[in-house]
């Protein structure tokens, strides 16, 4: 079935102008796919995937065979159809990942890293470049955090960015970071003994727009009772960090775009000019490019502004990021890791958290100052898949082959499946009697009864 095998090319080159972000949507019908084998003992190569179903394993006569101790004999099944993929995972005993998150069954959206065991398969739309970003070595950039494959992508984009001129966009949803990134790139940038400067463009009434961005001189406007420099000359010799630049309004982008085109300013009221040396990092949630093909942003603009671009990617498509972001906050709290259990930081990993790290970050501060009460609702997760029969080895033994914290997780999550189930039907589905026993929160049991698809809706 399959026709070619092919070497990733080699990581070095121009990669700062390779983009990290979500690669396009579908488009059926003529969408093509290969997919990359980014790590484990295949790394380099790449699988065309015509439309057809593809047995993925360690079994000789698999469809794509991966020589990883860790893949199970038949670990995957890749169903390839004109418009999309689909990934099921037919009881493998290791368990299947997209983005660190354990699926049985999976739309997989083109971009999506799968993981089985520590072999890690990239979906790649055909004409895509396959290589991805040489991951860097940090676990963090800045007061940016993260070991998850996704991040370390973007630090190696800010390491070698931040080193140059170029003005930059950095797009992703709230609480993600973005910020922070912005200070990160002026700190590890040539213009760090410069001053920081941030136009929050949301917060910044339109009337006054212009005159906090490019100053003003007395008499200008009413209420203008002295000259005032704006944040472009404020920020002279270092970073003028545009926030929320999605928000600006239409009619003050034609001036925004002269200003960066001439790196000089003119003070409302005033005739001459001043010329600036600022870096502009500008940053959005919005989808900037829907909002130039709907005419609310100017597409010189926004093509001005994303000479470099930084996507930061939601905290849902890395949570394996989730265990070393808890310990940051719970430091910057004063608190020591202890100070959550280890059922409670799973529990945190199975949240999809809409308001990324921001929503982390309050979530675990509440929980730290009011208990596990204070958690979030963890939505329904599909049920766990059973080892395959003919599967002798213990989970226990198996979960060897993995990292530390996988396999510890994984310990954990069948720990409090069987603690569960055995303890439902000791005391036969009424939960407050289940609390008193094992001695837990009824709120936090219904949690972990949820969790598990174990809840009866008994008392
Ligand atoms: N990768 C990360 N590592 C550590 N802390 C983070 C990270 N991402 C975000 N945070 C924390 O989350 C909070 C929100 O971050 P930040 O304000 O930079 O996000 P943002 O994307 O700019 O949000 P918004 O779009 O709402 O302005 C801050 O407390 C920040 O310290």
């Amino acid at each position: 079935m399959l026709c070619t095998v092919a070497s990733l090319g080699d990581e070095d080159g121009d990669d700062a102008l390779v983009r990290t972000d979500a690669l396009p949507a579908l488009r059926s019908p003529r969408f093509r796919v290969k997919l990359a084998v980014l790590s484990g003992p295949d790394a380099g190569k790449t699988y065309p995937l015509a439309p057809g179903r593809y047995r993925v394993g360690s079994e000789a006569t698999s469809d794509i065979v991966l020589p990883d101790r860790s893949v199970s004999r038949q670990h995957l099944v890749l169903e390839v159809r004109e418009d999309g993929v689909r990934a099921v995972d037919p009881g493998s005993r290791n368990g299947s990942f997209c983005e660190g998150m354990r699926f049985s069954e999976l739309e997989v959206r083109p971009g999506a890293t799968l993981t089985l065991g520590t072999t890690e398969l990239k979906l790649v739309p055909e004409g895509e470049k396959t290589r991805a970003l040489p991951l860097s070595s940090r676990s963090s950039f800045g007061g940016l955090v993260g070991n998850s494959r996704r991040m370390r992508e973007v630090f190696t984009l800010l390491e070698r960015l931040a080193q140059g001129e170029s003005d930059v966009l950095i797009q992703g949803e709230t609480g993600t970071g973005k910020e922070l990134c912005a200070e990160a790139i002026h700190t590890h940038g040539m213009r760090s003994k410069g001053p920081f400067v941030i136009a929050d463009l949301a917060g910044i009434p339109p009337q006054l727009l212009e005159s906090e961005l490019f100053g003003h001189v007395k008499g200008a406007f009413t209420g203008a009772h002295g000259d005032r420099a704006g944040a472009f000359e404020r920020a002279h010799g270092g970073t003028l960090f545009l926030d929320e630049v999605g928000e600006l309004p239409l009619e003050v982008q034609p001036r925004l775009l002269r200003v960066l085109e001439r790196r000089q300013v003119k003070r409302v009221g005033a005739n001459d000019y001043r010329t600036f040396h600022v870096r502009v990092v500008a940053a959005t949630h919005q989808d900037l490019e829907g909002a130039v093909k709907q005419g609310r942003f100017r597409g010189d603009l926004f093509h001005r502004l994303a000479v470099l671009r930084v996507v930061l990617p939601p905290l849902r498509e890395r949570p394996d990021d989730i265990p070393l972001l808890i310990d940051t906050v719970l430091a910057r709290l004063g608190k020591p890791p202890s100070a959550l259990s280890d059922v409670t930081r799973a529990l945190l990993t199975q949240y999809p958290w809409p308001g990324n790290v921001r929503e982390l970050r309050n979530v675990v501060d509440r929980v730290v100052s009011l208990g596990e009460e204070a958690l979030p609702d963890i939505p329904d997760v599909p049920a766990p898949v059973p080892p395959p029969e003919d599967d002798s080895e213990s989970t226990q033994s198996l979960a060897l082959d993995l990292p530390f914290k996988e396999a510890k997780e994984r310990l954990i999550e069948g720990f409090e499946r069987d603690y569960l189930r055995n303890l439902v039907e000791r005391c036969e589905g009424n939960v407050s009697r289940a609390a008193r026993e094992a001695g837990i929160d009824r709120v936090y049991l219904r949690k972990l009864l949820r969790k598990h698809g174990l809840e009866s809706g008994g008392p």
